[in-house]
C-alpha cells in the first residue's frame, strides 16, 4: 500500500516549530483505556492521513508487562475498519511495525533510563544533522491519571519568542494547569539580592524619600558574562541576547525596583504593583538601542567562530535598550538595561545615579550612586561625597558600604533555585512570573525582536566588540547621552591612601 508521504501533505501555513523528521511519540500510560481509545486511535488517523513527521516512531511506556504482541492487539483494538479495506489493514500492519512498548514504572530512575536507552537506539538509526539544530526531537504524550493531591507545574523559559506565541503557550498550558497551580521560574527572582530590593526600598525612609524622578538622573541594570556562547550557539542564536536576559531577568528586577508599595507581601499584591509599572512602559524605540556581538581577540573565538552558529549570523550577544516609564514617579528617568556574554568580567549590579548637587559651594563634585551587586559578591555600596581627612576643607569621593560576606560571615546565600524550589513547595507565587506580567513584558520587547528578527526589512547588523572587553566602543557615548557621568577618576576602593593623592 502507497500511504502518502508523511509531512509532504497539505501546503496551509505551518508554524516555525513543526516537525518534519526524526521525531519519535512517547506515550506514557500506554497500557490504558484512554491510549487505547483515544491516543492511539488519533495518532493512527493521523500517520494514515500522512500528517506525522517522516520516520516517525511511536514508544508505549507503561507498568503493565506485555509483550510486543499484546501491545499491539491493544493499541490497535480500537482502530476502525469496518468494511475490512485492505489499504486500512494494511496501514495497521504498517502503524505496528512503526511502534514499541517498554515496561516501567513512574518514579523509577533505572525504568526511565532504559526507556532512554530504547529512544537512543531509535534515534541512532535516524540520519545524522545536516546543520547546528537537533536531529532528533521526542514528543511525550501524558496518557496518565492525575496523582492525588495538590498538583503544581514548574515551568522554565523561554516563554515563547514574543507576544503571539507567547500567550499561545500561556494558553494552551492554560488548559491543562489553572494560575495557582503553575509556577512560571525566572530565576533572577530568587536571588538574594533581588528579593532584598523590597526590603531595601520599603524598610528604609531614607532611601524611599530619594526613589524618583525629583532625585534620581538615570539607572542602569547590567548583566555582564566574562564567557561566549561556547556550544550553546545553537540554541542562543534562535533566541539572542535580548530573549535570554532583558525581557525576563532584567526586566523583572526593573520592575522591582520601580513598582509603588504593594499593599502586603502577598504574590497577588507584589504582582499587582509589577504589572501596573510595566504597563508604564511603551514599546522600545529603535534608536534606544544598541546591539553588538563579540569577534575573536585575547585567543578567544568570536560568535561565529562557534560551529554550531550560521556563519552569517546577526544575532546579537550584546544588548543595550532604554527604557521610559510614563507615571509621575519616572517620567523622564531613563532606565538602562545592558547584558553581553563574552566581556570582560562578572557582574551582575543596578547602578541608580543620582542628579547633580546644587552647585555654588561645590563644583564638579562626584554624584552619589547606589549600587547593589547582584552578583558576584553580594552588596550595596552609596558611593557619597566626604570631607578630605585632615586640615583641609575638600570633598572626596567615597562610599557607605554593605558587603554581604564581611558583615553576614556565618551565613549561606542560598542558590536561586534552592529558594525558589522552596517556594514552590510553599506554594507561594511572589517570586514566579504571572501570566499578565508576561504578557506585558513581551508587550515592551516585541516590536524591537521583530525588526532584530527582520520581520520589518532588512535584519539590523550588530556592532562588532572584541571578546573581553567591555562592550562595543558605542557603548560609553550610548550611556552619556542618557544623562550617566562616570564616576571621578579619583575614586579609589578599597583603600585610600591620602598621602599618594
Ligand atoms: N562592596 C564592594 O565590593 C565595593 C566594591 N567597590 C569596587 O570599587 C571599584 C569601583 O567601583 P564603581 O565605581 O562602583 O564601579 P566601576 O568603576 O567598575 O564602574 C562604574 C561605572 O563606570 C563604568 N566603567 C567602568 N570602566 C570604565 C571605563 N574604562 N570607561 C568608561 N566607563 C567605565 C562601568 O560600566 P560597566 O557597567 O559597563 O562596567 C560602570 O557603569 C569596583 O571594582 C567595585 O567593585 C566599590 C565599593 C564597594
Ligand atoms: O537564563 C539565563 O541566565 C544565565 C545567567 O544566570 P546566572 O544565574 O548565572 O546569572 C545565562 O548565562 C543564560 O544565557 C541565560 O539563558
Amino acid at each position: 500500500m502507497s500511504l502518502p508521504p508523511a509531512g509532504s501533505i497539505p501546503s496551509m501555513e505551518t508554524s516555525h516549530d513543526e516537525l518534519k523528521d526524526n521525531t519519535i511519540i512517547v506515550v506514557l500510560g500506554a497500557s490504558g483505556d484512554l491510549a487505547k481509545k483515544k491516543t492511539f486511535p488519533a495518532l493512527f488517523g493521523l500517520y494514515r492521513q500522512g500528517f506525522l513527521p517522516r520516520d516517525v516512531k511511536i514508544v508505549g511506556y507503561a507498568r503493565t508487562k506485555m509483550d510486543k504482541a499484546e501491545f499491539d492487539k491493544r493499541a490497535t483494538s480500537y482502530l476502525k475498519n469496518p468494511n475490512d479495506d485492505p489499504q486500512i489493514t494494511e496501514a495497521i500492519q504498517t502503524f505496528k511495525s512503526i511502534s514499541t512498548y517498554i515496561s516501567g514504572n513512574y518514579d523509577e530512575g533505572d525504568d526511565f533510563a532504559k526507556l532512554n536507552d530504547h529512544l537512543k537506539e531509535i534515534e541512532a538509526g535516524y540520519p545524522k544533522p545536516t546543520n547546528g539544530t537537533p536531529h532528533c526531537n521526542r514528543i511525550f504524550y501524558f496518557a496518565l491519571p492525575p496523582p492525588e493531591g495538590v498538583k503544581r507545574v514548574i515551568v522554565e523559559k523561554p516563554f515563547g519568542k514574543d507576544l503571539d506565541s507567547a500567550r499561545e503557550l500561556l494558553s494552551s498550558l492554560k488548559q491543562y494547569w489553572s494560575e495557582d497551580e503553575t509556577f512560571r521560574i525566572d530565576h533572577y527572582l530568587g536571588k538574594e539580592m533581588v528579593k532584598n530590593l523590597l526590603v531595601l526600598r520599603f524598610a528604609n525612609v531614607a532611601m524611599g524619600a530619594a526613589w524618583d524622578k525629583n532625585h534620581i538622573s538615570n539607572v542602569q541594570i547590567t548583566f555582564k558574562e566574562p564567557f561566549g556562547t561556547e556550544g550553546r550557539g545553537g540554541y542562543f542564536d534562535e533566541f539572542g541576547m535580548i530573549r535570554d536576559v532583558l525581557q525576563n531577568h532584567l526586566l523583572q528586577v526593573l520592575s522591582i525596583l520601580t513598582m509603588e508599595r504593594p499593599v502586603s507581601f502577598s504574590a497577588e499584591d507584589i504582582r499587582d504593583e509589577k504589572v501596573k509599572v510595566l504597563r508604564s512602559i511603551p514599546p522600545i524605540a529603535r534608536e534606544d538601542t544598541l546591539l553588538g556581538q563579540y569577534v575573536a581577540a585575547n585567543g578567544k573565538p568570536g560568535y561565529l567562530d562557534d560551529d554550531t552558529v550560521p556563519h552569517n549570523s546577526v544575532c546579537p550577544t550584546f544588548a543595550a535598550t532604554t527604557l521610559w516609564i510614563h507615571n509621575p514617579r519616572w517620567e523622564g528617568v531613563p532606565f538602562i538595561l545592558k547584558a553581553g556574554k563574552a566581556l570582560n568580567e562578572a557582574k551582575v549590579e543596578v547602578r541608580i545615579q543620582f542628579k547633580d548637587v546644587t552647585q555654588g559651594i561645590f563644583k564638579d563634585i562626584a554624584r552619589n550612586e547606589l549600587v547593589i551587586r547582584i552578583q558576584p559578591s553580594e552588596a550595596v555600596y552609596l558611593k557619597i561625597n566626604a570631607k578630605t581627612p585632615g586640615l583641609i576643607t575638600r570633598a572626596m569621593p567615597t562610599e557607605m558600604d554593605l558587603t554581604y560576606k564581611r558583615r553576614f560571615t556565618e551565613t549561606k546565600i542560598p542558590e536561586a533555585y534552592e529558594a525558589l524550589i522552596l517556594d514552590a513547595l510553599k506554594g507561594d507565587h511572589s517570586n514566579f512570573v504571572r501570566h499578565d506580567e508576561l504578557d506585558v513584558a513581551w508587550k515592551i520587547f516585541t516590536p524591537i525582536l521583530h525588526w532584530i528578527d527582520g520581520k520589518d526589512g532588512a535584519r539590523p547588523r550588530p556592532v562588532p566588540y572584541p571578546y573581553g572587553s567591555r562592550g562595543p566602543k558605542e557603548l560609553d557615548p550610548f550611556i552619556s547621552k542618557y544623562g550617566f557621568k562616570r564616576a571621578d577618576a579619583s575614586y579609589v576602593w578599597p583603600v585610600t591612601n591620602l598621602a599618594s593623592l
